[in-house]
């Protein structure tokens, strides 16, 4: 592991152990800027991971002229809006889609390679642990986006896929077979997922973890760029989602200020991740990062 790397490992642990402490301290849930607050950072600071896929495309397909950056622009817009599509045509398959890619986009993070079972099991836990104790709350969650009996299966479903998730990440957290900075990240992310409230505990992995971890892989992979091309990567493709964000908002059908942040944050995070992960796979990122 790299000084960066060490640095945002130990920083992701110190922030879920505040964020656990103070979650047992006080309600957070009754907290009504949390919610806010929260979204505001994933937008903020996990959007920025996606917007590098600009350098991963011109890295991968060779972007040299406007033409092909038109080109790679309208695809991966046509891929989001495909999304979009897909969630207005048949929005349960949709989501339980949505869930799988996520877990298996989140199983990427830790270092785990080599450890296929634990990988999975890792996805699956980020996925599936909200709904063990915060079943409700993920209901009431899911069912801005779909059908609340769709919804509640979905729940009961996670619960039953956090029993074998949670025994094999037990197993190995027991086990030496991995190292000890890994069973601390495994620990940590499965006590926010497990303890804390689903949105909070997104949001702190979210950006704690995956966004800045992939910020600091990627920053090794781009080499070839300039600190200045890797500033505009993270910032102008970050502005543009955010004022499209906002232009949707300010067009679609009005619901109640929660219902539709949620909505927009996590639809438009769905919408973004497949392009997302494709980018990625192409760049062979996966096979050539710096542990
Ligand atoms: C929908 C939804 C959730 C799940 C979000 C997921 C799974 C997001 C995945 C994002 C990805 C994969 C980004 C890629 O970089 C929560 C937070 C549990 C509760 C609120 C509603
Ligand atoms: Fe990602």
């Amino acid at each position: 592991m790299n000084k960066p790397m060490i640095f945002q490992s130990n920083l992701f642990m110190l922030i879920s152990s505040l964020a656990l402490v103070l979650g047992f301290a006080f309600d957070l849930n009754a907290n009504p800027y949390g919610l806010l607050m929260t979204l505001v950072f994933v937008v903020l600071l996990g959007v920025p991971h996606g917007s590098l896929d600009v350098l991963f495309a011109s890295q991968t397909y060779d972007l040299r002229h406007i033409k092909h950056w038109l080109k790679f622009i309208a695809y991966y817009m046509a891929a989001a809006l495909a999304v979009i599509l897909v969630w207005w045509l048949v929005p349960n398959a949709f989501f339980i889609v949505f869930l799988i890619l996520s877990a298996l986009h989140f199983s990427d993070d830790l270092n785990l390679s080599g450890f296929t079972l634990l990988k999975w099991s890792d996805g699956a836990a980020i996925i599936s642990l909200p709904s063990v104790f915060f079943g409700h709350e993920l209901i009431d969650l899911y069912a801005m986006i779909i059908h609340i009996d769709i919804a509640t299966s979905i729940v009961k479903t996670s619960q039953l896929i956090s029993i074998p998730a949670g025994l094999v990440i037990a197993f190995y957290l027991v086990t030496k077979k991995i190292d000890l900075r890994t069973k601390l990240e495994l620990f940590c992310t499965c006590a926010l997922f497990l303890l804390l409230n689903p949105i909070l505990a997104f949001g702190i992995y979210f950006c704690g973890m995956h966004s800045a971890r992939h910020l600091i892989r990627s920053r090794y992979f781009l080499r070839q760029f300039t600190r200045q091309a890797f500033l505009n990567a993270l910032i102008l493709p970050t502005i543009a989602v955010i004022l499209m964000g906002l232009v949707i908002w300010w067009l679609g059908p009005k619901k109640p200020l929660e219902i539709d942040l949620i909505r927009i944050v996590f639809v438009g995070l769905a919408a973004l991740t497949v392009p997302h992960a494709w980018v990625l796979k192409q760049s062979k990122f996966q096979a050539h990062r710096t542990r």
